[in-house]
């Protein structure tokens, strides 16, 4: 059974209909997300439509509710989102669904994620870039790490893995959901010049992961300017 942003027992069978009371009752998840997608465009984290996000209403089966394909990220209302099955369809709602949702599912499916965050900000294109020969980019020693879950010292370092760029989702997937079947905990990985996934058990911690990925991307880059 498809679940509303509204409200967790009304049904919307039809895919073109906007769900019943929208508008009037939207639920706080609902609200939770497109806030947190608000802020993250007023950080210049999805100019130009980039990046696509999405939040778990129900694992089983697999019903992901997300902002639509091609929409300016920043400007997303509750009566805009669209729920997506494990099948990329779209099961209520206006709009399409993202060509990346397969990412977002092979997320969903090997991991505790309960919202998937996608962006495209400038430091993290930079740093995909500058070590994509590499692989990885290595996040350490700061005390910002404490902000990914599970992390409880500055004293630790993270590998943020970067894959090739492709248009070829489902080869994408395979090579991110290789890799999530033997990293554990991971916290998101760089497409190579095109930028972030990251997760999280809620809406505020994958809000709180890019957060934290962001600032130590632009770290980064910042300390490879002063200590080349
Ligand atoms: C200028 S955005 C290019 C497409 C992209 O990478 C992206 O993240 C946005 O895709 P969507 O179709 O979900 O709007
Ligand atoms: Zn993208």
């Amino acid at each position: 059974m498809a679940v509303s942003p509204t409200d967790p027992a009304i049904p919307t069978p039809d895919s073109s209909e906007t769900p019943p009371g929208a508008t009037l009752n939207p639920s706080p998840e609902a609200i939770a997300f497109c806030q947190a997608l608000a802020s993250i465009h007023q950080q210049g984290w999805t100019q130009g439509t980039g990046g696509n996000f999405s939040y778990l209403a129900t694992r089983h089966p697999l019903l992901l509710v997300m902002a639509p394909s091609g929409v300016d990220k920043g400007r997303v209302d509750p009566q805009c989102l669209i729920g997506v099955n494990e099948h990329q369809q779209v099961v209520w709602g206006k709009g399409k669904s993202s060509a990346e949702t397969a990412l977002h599912l092979c997320i969903a499916q090997r991991t505790q994620a309960r919202a998937i965050f996608h962006t495209h900000s400038l430091f993290a294109t930079l740093v995909s870039d500058h070590f994509s020969s590499q692989g990885y980019v290595t996040l350490g020693s700061y005390e910002m790490l404490k902000g990914l879950a599970g992390i409880t010292t500055h004293d630790c370092h993270v590998q943020i893995p970067i894959f090739a760029n492709s248009q070829d989702m489902q080869e994408l997937s395979q090579k991110v959901g290789a890799w999530l079947e033997t990293a554990q905990p991971a916290y998101g990985f760089l497409l190579a010049g095109h930028g972030l996934y990251t997760w999280g058990d809620s809406i505020f911690s994958a809000q709180r992961h890019l957060e934290i990925l962001e600032f130590l991307f632009e770290l980064t880059y910042r300390k490879l300017l002063i200590q080349p």
